[in-house]
C-alpha cells in the first residue's frame, strides 16, 4: 500500500484517487459480464458463431500466438465427440486443437486460428475457383480426409463450411462434431450431415459405409469448387433428395474439363462400392501434381505417427525441451500431457511454443520474403513520383488505361474481396511435408502482394500507378506489347486466379479484351525458384494455366498433367464472356442462393415432407426461405455401435419421419432401458425411437469409443459435463451399472476421510476407517473405489475376529463397496467419504430404537447412513442385520416414514448383499 503519512494533502488526495480508480477497475473486472480472459487466453474479438456457442479470436498470453477459441455449451451433445476425435489429429490440413478448457457451463476449445475463413465464403466471393486452385485445395482436403480415414475416423459432415483457409491459403479441415470411429467393413446407420452433401444411401436411410459417404461429399465439394454451384440442389428439399438419389449432375464442359469430370463422376457414383479410395483420388490425373505430393506427405506423416515415439525427437522439440527445462519447467509433465493428449494448459503451451518455433524456423528461408520486398521496392521507388502526374500518365485512353482503371476499381471495391482472401504467405520448410508449400510459394508471394495492396487502401492508387509504369517500361522491351502488358498486370494482381473474377468482371464491364498471355515476372520468378522436379512440374503447370494461346502449343511437353489443364484458359476466357450472359447473371444470384440458402429443416421433418410427396410430379409448394446448409443428425445408433448418439435429444422441432423403417424403431426399442426425454415426444407414437435416442446417450459408456476412452485423460476435465453425469439416485430401482459408472470415476482420487472428530468414537471410527472399513473386494470396483492395501484388509478382518464388536459385517454389493461396522462405533458419527461415482459418504450408526420400533426386523443392529457429497443431500440410511446382511426392508422403512429410512439401492443392493467371510 502507498504510504500516505508525510505527504501533503494534495498528494494524499491524488494517491487516494489512484487507489480508488484502481480499485474500481478491479471491481469492474469482477462484475463485468464481458469475458476478457479464459485460462491463458485473452479474448480479442468475436469472429464467428456456431450452433452451440461463439467463436473468438484470442491471444495465448505466454506465447503471444493467436488462436481461435471456440465455445460450446456443455449440453451440446457433440462436444465430447468433437474434442475426443479432434485431439487425435496432427496433420497440416486439419486445424490443430491445442487446448480444451472446461468451465461451469461451457467447453472452450483453443484451435489453430485460420484467418482465411471458410472455403464457402471464399468461393462465394469468387463465384468459382480456377482449376489450379481447385486442384490444390481439393488435394489438401482429400489428404486431410485420407489422414482421418487412416486413423479409422469418418468425418460425416464434409462441406465447404467445414473447410477453413489458413493464412497461407491452405485448406484446413475442421468441425469434427459428427466424427466417429469406423473400422473397415463396418456399416453405420446414423443419418447425419448436410442434405446437399449427403450420399444417396444416407438419403435412402440405408446402412452405409462411413468412408464412402465422405468420398461422396468430396465429390460434391469438388464439383462446387469448379462450377460454383452444387451438383444436387433445388429450392425444394424433396427435389434435392430426389436428385441425389436419381439424377446425375450436369457436367458443363465449359467449366469442367474431361479429367475433372471423370474424377467427379467417380466420386459421385451412386453405388458406394464404385467410389474410389482416397489414394486413388489423390493419384487422379486431374489433381496432379498436387495430389501425388499430398499423398506422399500424408503417408509419410501416418507412417511416422504410427511408428510412435516420434514426439520430442525433432531438433526443434529437443531444443524447446532443453530451454524449458533450463527455465525450471517440468518437462516430464509436458511430455505426459502431450502423449496422453490431455489438451490441458501444458499441452496448449507446448503446442503453441512448437508452432512459434516452426514459424521462426520457416523465417530462416529468406527467398520468399525477398520477392515480397522486391515487389514492395517497385512500389516504393514509384512513390517518389507525384501521384497526380502518375495518374495522368496512367489514365490514358488506351488498353493500359482500361487495365489501370480496372485495377484501381478492383482495389477500391476489393475490401470485401480481400477480407475473404487467403492472405499472407506460404512458408518454406525443411520438412518434406512442406514441399507442397514450397511448390506453391509463387502463388503465395502473389497473394501477399494482393493482400498487401488491399489491406492498405490509401496506398493502392500508388501501387496501381507503380505497377502500370513498371509494366509500361517492360512493354517497350517486349515485342508482343499487348500480351506483355496484360501479363504484367495479371500476374501481379490476379496472381493465381484466386482473385481472377473481380478483375475479370471489371474488364468485362469496361469492355476490355480478355488476357492473351500471362507470361512475365510471375513466371520468371517461378522459374528461378524451381529446384525439385516436382516443383518444376507445379511451376510449369501454373505457368501453363496462366498462359492463354501459347498454352495449347506447349501442353504436349507436359504430359497428362498439363493435358488436364488444357481447358483452363478456355474456361477463363469463357468466364469473361459469359459473365454478361443472362444465364450467368441468374447464376450469380443462384450461386448465393444455392449455396447459402438451403433448407435448415431437420432431416426427419424433411422426410415427412418427402413421404407426402412420394409421387413427385414437379408441382412444388412455394420454396421455403432457405439459409445455408446446416448439418444434421437425425437418427440414433444401430445396435452394433451404441456409441452413436443423437445431437438433438432436446430439439423440440424434431419429428419422426414417416419413412423411418419400422425395423429401425424396433431396433431402438429392443435395448431401451431408460427414458428421460420430454414425455410429449412420446405421444406421437414413435416414442420408442426417442427412448432409443436417450438410451444411446447413456449407453455411450459401453461403446467402442467409451472403452478406448476409459484410460483417457480427457475425461479428467470433462467430469463436470451434465451430458455425461449420471445421477443414479434419480431412479430408486436403478442399480449401478458397471458400464455406466466407472467412466467418470476412474481418475478421481481417493477422497479419504473428511473429518476427524475428537471423540472416542471418532477415533475408533477413524481407526476402523484406516483398517479398511471401506475397501474394494472385486475386480469390478477398481474404477469406483481406489484399492485399499491387502494388509489393511487383513487388519480389518482381524479386528472383527477378536469378537469385540459385531462379527465383522461386511457388505459386498456388486463389488462396489464393503461396509464394516464395529460395535464401538455404535454412536459413531464419523463421516467417511467413499470414492464412488457420486462421491457418497457413509456414516455408520447404530440405532436399536428404530429396530425395536420396527419389530419386524429381528437382528437388525446397524444403520448405514449415507449421502452424496457432491449433491449435499440429506443423510439416508440402510439397515444391516447382525450378520452384516442387509435385509429387505426398504418398503417397510418407507411405510414407517422414518427419516432415516430412505433406501439407497445405488450403494447397497439387497440382492447382491452377502457377507464377506
Ligand atoms: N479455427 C478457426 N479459425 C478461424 N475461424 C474459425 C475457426 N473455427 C471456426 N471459425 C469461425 O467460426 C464460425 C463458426 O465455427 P463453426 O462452424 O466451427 O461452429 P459450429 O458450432 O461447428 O457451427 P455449426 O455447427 O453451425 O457448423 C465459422 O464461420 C468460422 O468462420
Amino acid at each position: 500500500m502507498v504510504n500516505l503519512i508525510g505527504s501533503s494533502r494534495v498528494e494524499q488526495n491524488n494517491i487516494k484517487s489512484i487507489i480508488g480508480s484502481s480499485y474500481n477497475r478491479l471491481y469492474g473486472q469482477f462484475t463485468s459480464d464481458e469475458l476478457t480472459e479464459v485460462g491463458n487466453y485473452k479474448i480479442l474479438k468475436q469472429i464467428g458463431e456456431g450452433s452451440f456457442g461463439k467463436v473468438y479470436l484470442a491471444l495465448h498470453r505466454p506465447t503471444h500466438r493467436k488462436v481461435c477459441l471456440k465455445t460450446s455449451d456443455k449440453n451440446d451433445p457433440n462436444i465430447v465427440r468433437e474434442v475426443f476425435y479432434h485431439r487425435q489429429f496432427d496433420f497440416p490440413y486439419i486445424t490443430k486443437l491445442y487446448e480444451v478448457i472446461v468451465t461451469e457451463s461451457k467447453v472452450w476449445m483453443a484451435l489453430e486460428y485460420c484467418p482465411g475463413k471458410e472455403l464457402y465464403d471464399h468461393l462465394l466471393s469468387l463465384r468459382r475457383l480456377s482449376l489450379l486452385e481447385c486442384g490444390e485445395l481439393f488435394a489438401q482436403i482429400s489428404g486431410a480426409v485420407y489422414y482421418a480415414h487412416s486413423m479409422h475416423c469418418v468425418h460425416r459432415d464434409l462441406k465447404l463450411e467445414n473447410i477453413l483457409l489458413d493464412r497461407n491459403g491452405n485448406a484446413k479441415l475442421t468441425d469434427f462434431g459428427f466424427t466417429r470411429e469406423c473400422m473397415t467393413k463396418t456399416t453405420l446407420e446414423t443419418v447425419c450431415g448436410t442434405t446437399v452433401y449427403m450420399a444417396p444411401e444416407l438419403i435412402e436411410r440405408k446402412t452405409y459405409d462411413g468412408f464412402k459417404i465422405d468420398i461422396w461429399s468430396l465429390g460434391v465439394i469438388l464439383y462446387t469448387l469448379i462450377t460454383g454451384y452444387l451438383p444436387f440442389d433445388d429450392d425444394d428439399e424433396v427435389k434435392t433428395k430426389w436428385k441425389i438419389v436419381n439424377e446425375e449432375p450436369k457436367y458443363d464442359s465449359k467449366f469442367i474439363p474431361d479429367d475433372a469430370k471423370d474424377l467427379i463422376s467417380r466420386l459421385l457414383a451412386k453405388n458406394p462400392g464404385e467410389r474410389p479410395s482416397l489414394p486413388q483420388v489423390l493419384r487422379h490425373p486431374f489433381l496432379q501434381p498436387y495430389g501425388s505430393v499430398v499423398l506422399d506427405q500424408t503417408e509419410k506423416i501416418l507412417c511416422r505417427q504410427r511408428s510412435g515415439g516420434t514426439q520430442f525427437k525433432s531438433k526443434l522439440e529437443r531444443r524447446l525441451l532443453k530451454r524449458l527445462k533450463r527455465s525450471g519447467v517440468d518437462t516430464q509433465a509436458i511430455k505426459q500431457s502431450i502423449l496422453k493428449k490431455k489438451c490441458d494448459s501444458l499441452s496448449g503451451l507446448w503446442l503453441l511454443l512448437l508452432a512459434q518455433g516452426k514459424k521462426q524456423e520457416n523465417c530462416k528461408y529468406p527467398k520468399r520474403s525477398r520477392s515480397v520486398l522486391s515487389v514492395k521496392k517497385v512500389i516504393e521507388s514509384a512513390t517518389h513520383n507525384d501521384i497526380n502526374n502518375l495518374t495522368d500518365d496512367v489514365l490514358k485512353p488506351s488498353l493500359e488505361l482500361s487495365r489501370a482503371t480496372s485495377l484501381s476499381k478492383m482495389l477500391n471495391k476489393g475490401s470485401d474481396i480481400v477480407t475473404s482472401m487467403t492472405p499472407i504467405s506460404r512458408k518454406k520448410s525443411k520438412d518434406s511435408s512442406k514441399i507442397l508449400h514450397r511448390n506453391f510459394s509463387t502463388i503465395s508471394s502473389q497473394r501477399v502482394y494482393s493482400h498487401s495492396i488491399a489491406s492498405s487502401p490509401p496506398k493502392s492508387s500508388n501501387f496501381l500507378q507503380k505497377v502500370s509504369s513498371f509494366f509500361k517500361s517492360k512493354k517497350n522491351s517486349n515485342s508482343n506489347s499487348n500480351s506483355s502488358i496484360h501479363t504484367g498486370v495479371s500476374n501481379v494482381l490476379v496472381p493465381n486466379n484466386r482473385r481472377a473474377p473481380p478483375s475479370e468482371s471489371f474488364l468485362r464491364k469496361n469492355g476490355s479484351s480478355p488476357p492473351k498471355s500471362r507470361t512475365g515476372t510471375g513466371t520468371a520468378s517461378l522459374k528461378t525458384n524451381s529446384k525439385e522436379s516436382l516443383r518444376k512440374n507445379v511451376v510449369s503447370t501454373i505457368a501453363l494455366r496462366d498462359t492463354n494461346n501459347t498454352t495449347l502449343d506447349s501442353n504436349k511437353a507436359y504430359g497428362n498433367t498439363v493435358e488436364s489443364l488444357k481447358i483452363a484458359p478456355d474456361v477463363l476466357l469463357n468466364e469473361h464472356i459469359r459473365i454478361e450472359e443472362p444465364r450467368l447473371k441468374r447464376f450469380k444470384s443462384s450461386v448465393s442462393s444455392e449455396i447459402s440458402q438451403t433448407s435448415t429443416g431437420n432431416y426427419d421433418s424433411e422426410s415427412v415432407e418427402n413421404s407426402r410427396s412420394i409421387s413427385f410430379d414437379g408441382k412444388v409448394s412455394p420454396p421455403p426461405i432457405r439459409t445455408r446448409p446446416l448439418s444434421e443428425i437425425s437418427q440414433i445408433s444401430n445396435d452394433t455401435y451404441i456409441s452413436e448418439y443423437s445431437t438433438d435429444g432436446n430439439n423440440s422441432s424434431f419429428k419422426i419421419s414417416e419413412t423411418v423403417k419400422p425395423s429401425y424403431i424396433r431396433k431402438g426399442s429392443e435395448t431401451t432401458s431408460q427414458y428421460s426425454a420430454s414425455s410429449e415426444k412420446m405421444t406421437n407414437g414413435y416414442g420408442r425411437k426417442f427412448v432409443r435416442r436417450d438410451l444411446s446417450i447413456i449407453s455411450t459408456a459401453s461403446s467402442t469409443s467409451e472403452r478406448s476412452s476409459r484410460t483417457d485423460s480427457f475425461y479428467d476435465i470433462t467430469t463436470a459435463a451434465p451430458a455425461i453425469t449420471i445421477d443414479n439416485r434419480a431412479n430408486k430401482n436403478n442399480k449401478l451399472k458397471e458400464s455406466v459408472l466407472p467412466r467418470f470415476g476412474t481418475q478421481r482420487p481417493w477422497t479419504g476421510k473428511r473429518s476427524y472428530p475428537t471423540t472416542r468414537h471418532g477415533k475408533n471410527a477413524r481407526r476402523s476407517s484406516k483398517r479398511g472399513l471401506f475397501k474394494i473386494s472385486s475386480s469390478n470396483t477398481d474404477s469406483i473405489i481406489q484399492e485399499v492395501s491387502s494388509s489393511e484388509e487383513e487388519d480389518h478382518n482381524a479386528l472383527y475376529s477378536e469378537g469385540k464388536g459385531l462379527p465383522a459385517p461386511v457388505l459386498q454389493t456388486k463389488g462396489f463397496i464393503e461396509i464394516g461396522l464395529n460395535e464401538q462405533d455404535e454412536e459413531g458419527d464419523d463421516e467417511y467419504a467413499i470414492h464412488t461415482d457420486g462421491e457418497f459418504s457413509i456414516k455408520p450408526q447404530f440405532s436399536d430404537d428404530v429396530i425395536d420400533k420396527q419389530n419386524r426386523l429381528p437382528c437388525v443392529k446397524a444403520v448405514a447412513t449415507k449421502r452424496s457429497l457432491s449433491e449435499g443431500s440429506n443423510w439416508s440410511s440402510s439397515y444391516l442385520d447382525s450378520e452384516g446382511v442387509r435385509p429387505r426392508i426398504s418398503s417397510m422403512l418407507e411405510e414407517d416414514g422414518g427419516d432415516s429410512a430412505a433406501y439407497v439401492p445405488d450403494i447397497i443392493g439387497d440382492k447382491e448383499a452377502k457377507r464377506v467371510p
